[in-house]
């Protein structure tokens, strides 16, 4: 057995996006193998990216020296459950993403005595353009930390958080947040539609201007308020729309709902 080969259990959309950047930052396919019940998934897996594909948990971790568990929090206690002997016998290091699930839970469902680093990352890791967030229970070593941290750094920005509750603010800003960025694509989108353009250039506009302000948010090392102010000239069309958007409680949204993400995380923790 050995470190090089990775099983991860569960191939739905985020071990997708792992396995995707992965294998297109030069990881060898044939070191990775996947545990996927669905038919379906297992083959466009074995098609898209020439992973190893197995129907079972424990078919894909025997040979395996890192697992990274990708189920459903819901389903992460049956699925150790499965795993346990083998887990006694191989003691690998357990790389888990699910949102709230504690390492104590995941070490607990194993058996005991497990490394069981717990992240958070997100889909745009299958561009290489991820951010992950990563904690590790006291029987990870070093050189199982440096494990971790290479798998993730190689397609996100990793940081480690040194306190575990604060893995349910991690999911609610980074895990989460893609899709607070999408909801934002379509709501400009629609926008641009309602003010007359049609929908093939609303899209591409609204598109290649998060894609921008993006990548000034961070290339350009300048803060986002700074940059915001950049855009908006006194009395201008930024500045109606900003005003807009704070008279309206834009602050007070994104609080709220990065909060009841957050809240979610922890009645997972607590649920499971
Ligand atoms: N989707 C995201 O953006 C994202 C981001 C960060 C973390 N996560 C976490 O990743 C995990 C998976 O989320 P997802 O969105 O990929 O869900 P998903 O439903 O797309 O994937 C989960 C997969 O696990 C499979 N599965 C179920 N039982 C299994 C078993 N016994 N053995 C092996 N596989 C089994 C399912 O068939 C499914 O394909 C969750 O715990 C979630 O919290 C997701
Ligand atoms: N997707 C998972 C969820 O919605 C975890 C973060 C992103 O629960």
């Amino acid at each position: 057995m050995t470190h090089d080969t990775l099983a991860f259990i569960g191939g739905g959309n985020m071990a997708r996006s792992l396995i995707g950047g992965l294998v297109a930052r030069g990881r060898p396919a044939a070191s990775i193998h996947v545990a996927e019940p669905q038919e379906a998934l297992r083959q466009a897996l074995a098609g898209d990216f020439g992973v190893q594909v197995h129907a079972t948990a424990s078919d894909a971790a025997r040979d395996a020296g890192t697992w990274v568990l990708s189920v459903k929090p819901q389903v992460m206690r049956s699925v150790c459950a499965e795993l346990a002997a083998l887990a006694a016998r191989s003691k690998p290091l357990v790389v888990s993403i699910a949102a709230g699930v504690t390492t104590a839970r995941i070490d607990q469902w194993l058996g005991g005595g497990q490394a069981v680093v717990r992240t958070m990352p997100n889909t745009p890791s299958l561009l290489g353009a991820g951010a992950t967030g990563l904690y590790a229970n006291p029987r990870v070593t070093a050189a199982g930390r440096e494990l971790a941290g290479s798998l993730m750094s190689a397609v996100s920005l990793a940081a480690w958080i040194p306190d575990e509750a604060q893995m349910d603010a991690v999911t609610a800003v980074s895990g989460s947040g893609p899709a607070y960025v999408f909801l934002l694509a379509e709501a400009m989108q629609a926008a641009g539609v309602a003010q007359g353009l049609d929908a093939d250039t609303a899209r591409d506009l609204a598109n290649q201007t998060l894609l921008g302000a993006a990548r000034m948010l961070v290339e350009t090392g300048e803060d986002a308020a700074t940059l915001r102010k950049r855009v908006t000239s006194p009395g201008g069309t930024t500045q109606a729309a900003i005003e807009s958007f704070e008279a309206n409680g834009l602050r007070r949204l994104v609080h709220d709902a990065v909060a009841a993400a957050a809240r979610r995380g922890r009645e997972l923790s607590e649920g499971s």
